[in-house]
């Protein structure tokens, strides 16, 4: 494209989203919205996320959600100020979340979108004050408007997503999102409260040295994943792993690499949920060029059973990814 007429570094995330709204043909900016809303849910929890050792909200919440899983506060913070924003903006009539069992009907006549989210990625990571993340998707609603939300709605497919991203709260506070064309990713500047263009169109290099995989489980790992661990350090590859699947996924992203939750004995569906943390980035992945499947089948095509469903998750560079899988 000409570099004059592209959009430039530095636009406001506002911005940029209305110029691409024109992009889509009876685009009715509702969806817009929906990224503007899921925008300021993230200021919100960036503001937790930084004073979280000064009120005392990283710990551990006392309760485990639906997974099993301990919740610590900052989970039950994070899922409530989504929901909230993503209830006052309107144009959602239902989220399904990693924190909660049931589906949320938000009981909004007009919504028309769905959305699943993983409020809070790497929560293990809050209290040593290490990167930690919040993944979304976002999906059209295909029951009748009006009427009760079905599991249609929300078991959808990964290929179903119309947008997907994430906020990553780290040295920086990020949002990276596509809506299927192409990946941009926004940097946030706390002192003027918006997210700026940083990272337009970011592409996945087909190859990396970098691999991201918890080995504390590879006495479990199947033979195809030990294979190729052993193959990478015999090229003397970077082994990078911090525990918060969207600080892994990002680093990856922008330097090649590949980050697997494979199937082990404690996990033999792996520990990623697919409609809360696989779908996203794999959309997300896909769409900078990269790959990711489930150690065979591409993520996106996987028909969801249950909400709550776990997947083998093989993601990053392409080449990578198919030397990986079975
Ligand atoms: O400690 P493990 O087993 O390596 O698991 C790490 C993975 O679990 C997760 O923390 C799961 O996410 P939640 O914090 O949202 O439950 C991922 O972010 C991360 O990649
Ligand atoms: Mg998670
Ligand atoms: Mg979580």
């Amino acid at each position: 494209m000409n570099q004059s007429l592209a959009t430039p570094v530095g636009t406001t995330l506002d911005r940029f989203i209305k110029k691409k709204q024109n992009d889509f043909a009876f685009a009715t900016g509702e969806l817009s919205q929906l990224l503007r809303d899921i925008a300021l849910a993230g200021k919100i929890i960036h503001r937790e996320v930084n004073r979280a050792g000064l009120l005392n909200i990283g710990g551990a919440y006392g309760a485990e959600n639906v997974q099993g899983e301990e919740q610590q506060k900052l989970d039950v913070i994070a899922n409530i100020r989504f929901i909230r924003a993503l209830k006052n903006g309107g144009e959602v009539c239902a989220i399904v979340s990693e924190e909660d069992e049931e589906i949320l009907d938000v009981k909004n006549p007009d919504g028309r979108y769905i959305v699943a989210m993983d409020p809070l990625d790497g929560s293990s990571n809050i209290d040593v004050n290490v990167s930690i993340g919040t993944i979304f998707s976002i999906f059209r609603r295909v029951s009748p408007v009006g009427g009760p939300i079905t599991e249609e709605d929300v078991l959808q497919k990964g290929s179903e997503q119309v947008a997907a991203g994430y906020l990553l709260y780290g040295s920086s506070t990020m949002m990276v999102y596509t809506t299927g064309r192409g990946v941009n990713g926004f940097t946030y500047d706390p002192s003027l409260g918006e997210f700026f263009l940083s990272h337009p169109s970011i592409q996945i290099p087909k190859d990396g040295k970098i691999f991201s995989i918890n080995e504390g489980s590879y006495k479990s790992f199947e033979p195809h994943v030990k294979e190729y661990i052993e193959a990478c350090k015999e090229k003397n590859f970077t082994a990078r792993y911090i525990g918060s699947l969207v600080a892994d996924f990002h680093r990856n992203l922008l330097k090649g690499g590949i980050y697997i939750y494979p199937a082990t004995d404690k996990s033999p569906n792996g520990k990623l949920r697919l409609n809360y943390e696989c779908n996203a980035l794999a959309l997300i992945c896909e769409q900078a060029g990269g790959k990711a499947t489930d150690g065979k089948n591409r993520i996106l095509n996987i028909q969801p059973e249950t909400l709550h469903q776990r997947v083998p998750f093989y993601v990053g560079s392409t080449n990578m990814v198919d030397k990986a899988g079975q």
